[in-house]
């Protein structure tokens, strides 16, 4: 290359896509921009998926400010909606400055941030006049999270060379869907949508907000809070990626949380279900929504961390690959072996241990001596007129337990307790946990349960509920909140810790 030229995305290559959660492009844009993405450009074209911008935690990220401006903005005399606003930008200037060396990009940056900011101002004044914010106006301001952060990203790319181009995913849906039945059609749709976006780019490398659009019945409510995983894997399979990235502060997915389990191991392999389990009981490494998109085209996921680029991270490989025989043109047959995995994808061990903390149980007895056909039905009739979700559930002809994730709004909770009144005893117990035992096809681990139950009864852990679904590939149980991390130390450390000559 010539010195000082712009660096392209090369047509001949390859695609991949990165995904960049808002705490690695608040702390790690330098290296992510000057190391990461212009490393891959040389044998891959690169598009860059970025959430919104998060400090030190996401609890103080962008998006939380931003909602935190919608609460306000409805609170009358509010004077913090702009304050919350003018942080935002402010912070993002900083950051710009930080970071940018070259005026000429630095000035544009900068006007653009306080244009997408003042806009904003604008749309939360209206909604303080109206006295309103609908599920698709708080769309429309938390979008800004995803705008600012790709300005940055776009304008350091370019301020160390690379040619990246800013694409706003706004509206990017055009056709009319059924909100209540958002199928595989609509994540088709959306997928050849995102990719004909990118390519309208040519050879710049593509900066895509994480952000998509208006989602019919709302991003949020509808794909919820790390929507932004989603957005990458339907870049990925409407470009047809060979890989998507998703990269974060972590190396990958581990045996167990390694904050909380400091001898956890990194898993090099693990398959969807799996990933899909950990993720969905507590271990939030992916959206779980994330995985099928690209999984049903072959496309694996690899998840990396910003901090330790050269490290090989965790391939969620797609089971496809097994059948076709691709899985050796991805150099993952002699993993697999090597991982505890038996050639029909069964598994020697356990993959890993979760928690999920602030659970709430409600245990339902049937108040008719004799089982009344429709007593289940009844209860999730209950249970859906609120839209509350279960967790786990452990029934017997008249009992049924189940556990329900906290953060039920209370109001719902108390109607829904009413109605289940009506058909029996109800106690509710709350701060609990669900422990999770995850691995492929566990069911044929003979006496694996055993030893799970046994280890916590060793340690003291005493179980207020247990659930082995059909799914073959879980076993919870829901305990004391305040066991949970002694619970998961203790599994880890017996069922877990494995020596490497046995794996
Ligand atoms: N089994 C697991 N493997 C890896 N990380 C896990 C696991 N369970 C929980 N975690 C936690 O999930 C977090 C995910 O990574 P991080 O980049 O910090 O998140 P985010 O992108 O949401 O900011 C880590 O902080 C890690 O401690
Ligand atoms: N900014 C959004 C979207 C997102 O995907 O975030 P992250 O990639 O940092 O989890 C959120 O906070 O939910």
């Amino acid at each position: 290359m010539i010195p000082g030229a712009m660096i392209y995305n090369q047509e001949s290559l390859p695609w991949i896509v990165q995904k960049f959660g808002g705490t690695s492009i608040g702390k790690f844009l330098d290296s992510i921009a000057g190391t990461i993405i212009k490393s891959h450009l040389e044998k891959s074209q690169v598009a860059i998926v970025c959430s919104a911008r998060s400090g030190d935690t996401k609890s103080k990220g962008t998006t939380n400010k931003l909602l935190k401006a919608a609460v306000e903005a409805l609170t009358p005399g509010s004077k913090e909606y702009p304050r919350i606003v003018d942080e935002i930008g402010q912070e993002h200037i900083n950051a710009s400055r930080d970071l940018i060396s070259n005026p000429e990009i630095l000035g544009e940056l900068e006007k653009q941030l306080l244009q997408d900011c003042a806009k904003l101002k604008c749309f939360l004044e209206a909604a303080h006049i109206i006295e309103e914010v609908s599920p698709r106006s708080k769309d429309i301001i938390i979008s800004v999270g995803e705008k600012l952060s790709c300005r940055i990203v776009t304008s350091v790319l370019r301020d160390r060379g690379i040619n990246a181009e800013f694409i706003n995913l706004d509206h990017i849906i055009e056709q009319e869907f059924d909100a209540d039945c958002l199928d595989q059609t609509f994540y088709d749709y959306l997928a050849q949508r995102i990719a004909e976006a990118v390519k309208k780019c040519g050879n710049r490398v593509p900066v895509v907000t994480g952000f998509f659009g208006t989602v019919p019945g709302s991003l949020l409510t509808n794909i919820g809070r790390g929507y932004t995983d989603l957005c990458a894997a339907l870049l990925a399979a409407g470009i047809g990626a060979k890989e998507l990235q998703v990269w974060k502060e972590v190396d990958g997915i581990f045996t167990a949380d390694p904050r909380k389990v400091f001898n956890a191991r990194l898993l090099p392999i693990i398959t969807p279900e799996e990933a899909a389990e950990l993720t969905y009981y507590g271990s939030e490494v992916i959206h779980p929504f994330t995985m099928h998109q690209v999984m049903r085209l072959n496309i694996p996921i690899r998840i990396k961390n910003v901090m330790n680029p050269s490290g090989k991270g965790t391939v969620i490989f797609p089971d496809i690959s097994l059948k076709n025989g691709s899985l050796t043109r991805l150099g993952l047959s002699e993993l697999l072996h090597q991982n505890g995995y038996h050639r029909d994808m069964s598994r020697r061990h356990p993959t890993a241990v979760t928690i999920k903390n602030n659970i709430i149980v409600l245990n339902v007895h049937s108040n008719r001596k004799t089982m009344s056909h429709g007593f289940f039905a009844q209860i999730f009739a209950a249970l859906d007129n609120y839209g509350i979700v279960v967790d786990l559930i452990s029934t017997s002809e008249v009992h049924v337990s189940m556990a329900l994730g906290a953060e039920i709004v209370e109001r719902d909770l108390h109607r829904a307790l009413d109605d289940l009144k009506k058909l029996g005893e109800v106690d509710v117990i709350k701060n609990m946990a669900i422990l999770s035992l995850v691995g492929k096809q566990m069911k044929n681990m003979v006496g694996i349960a055993g030893k799970m139950f046994t280890t916590l009864a060793e340690a003291n852990v005493n179980i207020e509920m247990i659930s082995q679904g059909s799914s073959e590939i879980n076993i919870s149980c829901v305990i004391d909140e305040y066991n949970s991390e002694r619970a998961l130390k203790v599994i880890h450390e017996q069922l877990l810790n494995i020596p490497r000559k046995n794996r």
